[in-house]
């Protein structure tokens, strides 16, 4: 598949800048992609760092710009608890935008992580490949958030779905973790159109330095993986692109 991945770098002064950046950039792919396909495919990152785009986003001043009963909603990775767990990807999502939006149920896609890791994988590319019939799996937008170790959904260093070729999901035992998690394939996330990195905090100042500019090395740095067939957009603030080399456009 052809690549067209030159990261497009959003660079902001704070990262309340960086969210309403993402949050722009969101609305704009979900009124393209209804007007063009009548329809919006999203795919959400978990963790810590997304919680307040979802919130921004569920806020009066975003929620009325996008079409939702035209979204639906899926998850790049899960860990491995139940929808309850205050550790679920699902349930920040719910609390932060889903629930808030009132979206029918039929538009949310979660990780039914209740009959364990490898049933709960198996399970979600299946329920992928029935949405999408058999058209191949596109997002219109992937959004993707990196860890300190240059993790992405949950694509971590030293581990076998690396490796994996199938555009799915599959489960992966995260060692550092001492658990399971759900994720979907680096090439089932590069069939985007569009991927966006949401990355704050000096903290990960060197993961994204070493993701754009070390030398390939996916074990080490995962996200490095992330070349989609669309566009790929990096929305940072000033301090997570701190190691980055200043060029002049
Ligand atoms: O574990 C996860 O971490 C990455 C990065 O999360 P963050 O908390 O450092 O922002 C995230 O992309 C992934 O979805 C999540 O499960």
């Amino acid at each position: 598949m052809a690549r067209n991945s030159t990261p497009q770098l959003h660079v902001q002064p704070t990262p309340e800048a960086v969210l309403h950046d993402v949050a722009r950039f969101f609305v704009t792919r979900a009124r393209q992609a209804v007007a063009d396909r009548g329809r919006f495919t999203v795919a959400l990152s978990g963790g810590s760092s997304p919680r307040k785009l979802y919130e921004l986003l569920a806020s009066p001043a975003y929620r009325t710009q996008v079409d939702w009963a035209k979204a639906y909603f899926f998850f790049g990775d899960e860990r491995n608890v139940p929808p309850t767990d205050a550790e679920s990807n699902y349930r920040m999502a719910a609390e932060a935008l889903l629930t808030p939006l009132g979206l029918a149920a039929g538009q949310v896609f979660a990780i039914d992580t209740s009959q364990g890791p490898a049933e709960a994988a198996r399970a979600y590319t299946q329920t992928i490949q029935e949405f999408f019939g058999p058209e191949p799996a596109i997002f219109d937008l992937v959004l993707l958030g990196l860890g300190d170790n240059s993790h992405t959904a949950s694509l971590f260093p030293h581990t076998p779905v690396l490796h994996e070729a199938l555009p799915a999901a599959r489960e992966v035992y995260v060692e550092e973790k001492q658990t399971y998690r759900i994720t979907l394939t680096a090439p089932l996330l590069n069939q985007a159109r569009a991927v966006a990195f949401l990355v704050y905090g000096a903290d990960k100042a060197a993961a994204v330095q070493h993701v754009q500019h070390g030398s390939r090395n996916v074990e080490e740095f995962p996200a490095q993986l992330i070349e989609p067939a669309g566009e790929l957009h990096w929305f940072l603030d000033v301090a997570a692109a701190a190691l980055l080399v200043p060029t002049h456009e």
